[in-house]
């Protein structure tokens, strides 16, 4: 049994466990559950800002720790100050030491997409992702069926949420539908933790360029993303190497300055 097969296994125990405590009765009194949603497929596609999906990662089960006592509040709203497009916040306990908690306060204090990053086997977590106050939820190709994708797209879009497809393979491409709204592919293998953003690079080529792509993990430099910008990528996913910093969002305004910098003296290369 690898790690994600742990994690899964012991998702499903705690969705039954959470049905019981907060049932969906409960969960549609939320204040969030009818208020309107921000798109993060717009918000990607936004031609004055470099992309950045920030994540908010206190461990991994890679890593261990990384940043255990963040302060969501202050690292949240730095990362929208630093320029950041999108928030990125893991809700899964056990194995990323986050929290539904940690969601709503990135919420309370920032108008920008917010993706609930958790492992989604059943729709009562879709359901739970618009009461704490998300924007988007991410499926993973890796866990879920192409008609159980093909379901809970249609749930997520029904509650105004949008939909991040997590891909890793080239099979896993086809489970992409003209209603997903964005894919990712996953430079980390799920079940060895091996990361290589050729994977990327790689599976771009076979996608058309309407489609809006992230490209997810072990992003690190500048030139990383703009290899991937070059490639056709409209997002970039970035948790560890903000969080392993004391203030990740300073991290963050660095690394954004880094890629203005080099686009800016790109445009001024082309224009002599
Ligand atoms: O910390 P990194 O290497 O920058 O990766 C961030 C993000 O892509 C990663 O946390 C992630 C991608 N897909 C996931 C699915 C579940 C949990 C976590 C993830």
């Amino acid at each position: 049994m690898d790690i994600l097969d742990k994690i899964i296994e012991h998702k499903k125990k705690e969705v039954a466990e959470r049905k019981g405590l907060f049932p969906i009765k409960l969960l549609e009194n939320s204040i969030y559950f009818n208020s309107p949603t921000v798109s993060l497929k717009h918000y990607l596609q936004c031609k004055d800002s470099v992309g950045i999906i920030a994540e908010i990662k206190r461990k991994s089960p890679s890593k261990g720790n990384i940043n255990p006592y963040v302060d969501v509040e202050r690292t949240s709203i730095g990362y929208m100050q630093a320029g950041a497009s999108v928030l990125s916040i893991l809700t899964d306990n056990t194995f990323f030491g986050g929290n539904n908690s940690d969601l709503t306060t990135a919420r309370k204090f920032n108008y920008c997409p917010i993706l609930r990053k958790d492992f989604i086997v059943d729709e009562y977590q879709i359901i739970e992702a618009k009461s704490i106050g998300a924007d988007a939820i991410l499926l993973l190709a890796n866990v879920l069926t192409k008609e159980e994708c093909k379901a809970f797209t249609t749930l997520a879009h029904q509650l105004g949420l949008e939909v991040l497809l997590e891909t890793h393979t080239l099979n896993q491409l086809e489970y992409y539908l003209p209603e997903t709204d964005v894919l990712g592919i996953n430079n980390r293998d799920l079940k060895t933790f091996t990361v290589n953003i050729e994977r990327s690079l790689e599976l771009a080529v076979h996608l058309p360029n309407s489609v809006v792509k992230v490209s997810e993990s072990g992003i690190k430099t500048a030139d990383d993303i703009l290899l991937l910008k070059e490639n056709g990528f409209h997002g970039f996913l970035m948790g560890e190497q903000f969080m392993k910093h004391a203030k990740p969002e300073k991290a963050c305004y660095e690394l954004i300055l880094q890629v203005q910098h080099a686009l800016n003296l790109k445009t001024v290369s082309h224009e002599n």
